[in-house]
């Protein structure tokens, strides 16, 4: 099956060579995402190359929704999204009817929903916090993830398989507050990528392109709080949130305006909740800059 897969990216896949893998990886850089390694990429694009769903697992601000973008770049496909919550439902992913106006007459029409619009044009669907939604509604979807790839729009009756080129990449941020197990009829529709931080030179190379700050030993700093955060977080002694990449980006930023500690406390300690993480955090910045 032709998945739109562009030959420069098959002919990486299929030659797999260090010399290869490292075009790709530029590729997927291009496109903003900083892989953390090549099996991640690899994997990611073999999979959707041939169809498969991909979840994306990962601690917040990981980089998954910037991995989700540069693949549908990488695909040439623009991108549907769904965001999780409680509240979501058949409408919010299928659409709904309304009433609009025809040659000046009343009409019922159908609005198509994100999940309609991938499946019918032949695009990427981003299924945002897979596990915030309530347990009972994404099963509606389960014959579009798996080798039926269709749905009966319960409001039009209107059965809809998708277009060849329709793929689905969902993100996942377990054990976070709010979310619930993946029901495991749907986990099993997936093929399941890991998505960890970046540390170290990639996680640097981050800082030098996405952020103001140039100075190299303040990066270097930074570097090292990152890696600090995510060890203590690995030991239980922070919660997760407490090593966001997204929060560190902030405090690189505020940080040429402000003073590195201060910037550290408005993006990162602030947002914990307990006293104890809160001095933890603190007492690291204190000791690097
Ligand atoms: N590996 C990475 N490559 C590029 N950008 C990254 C990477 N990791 C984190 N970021 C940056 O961190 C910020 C947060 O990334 P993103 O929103 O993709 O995270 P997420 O894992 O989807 O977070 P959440 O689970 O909270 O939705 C963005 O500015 C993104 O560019």
């Amino acid at each position: 099956m032709n998945y739109n897969l562009p030959d420069n990216i098959s002919n990486i896949l299929e030659s797999n060579n260090r010399e290869t893998n490292e075009n790709l990886s530029d590729l997927i850089r291009q496109g903003g995402y900083v892989p953390p390694n090549m099996d991640l990429l690899i994997d990611a694009i073999s999979a959707l190359s041939m169809g498969k769903n991909i979840l994306l697992k990962g601690p917040t601000g990981s980089g998954k929704t910037k991995f989700a973008e540069t693949l549908s770049n990488l695909f040439n496909q623009p991108m549907y999204s769904v965001n999780c919550s409680v509240d979501l439902d058949a409408e919010s992913l299928l659409g709904f009817k309304t009433i609009g106006y025809e040659n000046e007459k009343q009409v019922i029409e159908f609005i198509p929903g994100p999940v309609t619009n991938a499946m019918k044009n032949g695009t990427f669907l981003y299924i945002d916090e897979v596990n915030m939604a309530k347990p009972e509604t994404l099963p509606l979807i389960n014959g579009v993830l798996d080798y039926r790839r269709t749905v009966t729009n319960p409001f039009t009756n209107e059965i809809i398989t998708a277009k060849d080129d329709f793929n689905v990449i969902a993100a996942i941020n377990e054990g976070y507050i709010g979310t619930v197990p993946l029901n495991e009829a749907l986990k099993n529709r997936f093929i399941v990528i890991d998505v960890p931080y970046i540390e170290g030179d990639l996680l640097k190379d981050l800082i030098q392109t996405n952020t103001n700050l140039t100075d190299e030993k303040t990066i270097d700093l930074f570097v090292k709080l990152s890696s600090d955060l995510i060890s203590a977080v690995y030991q239980g002694k922070l919660s997760e949130d407490a090593a966001s990449i997204r929060a560190l980006l902030d405090a690189c930023d505020l940080s040429t305006l402000i003073p590195p500690e201060r910037a550290v406390l408005r993006s990162i300690v602030d947002k914990l909740d307990e006293e104890r993480e809160k001095e933890f955090v603190k007492n690291l910045a204190n000791t690097l800059f």
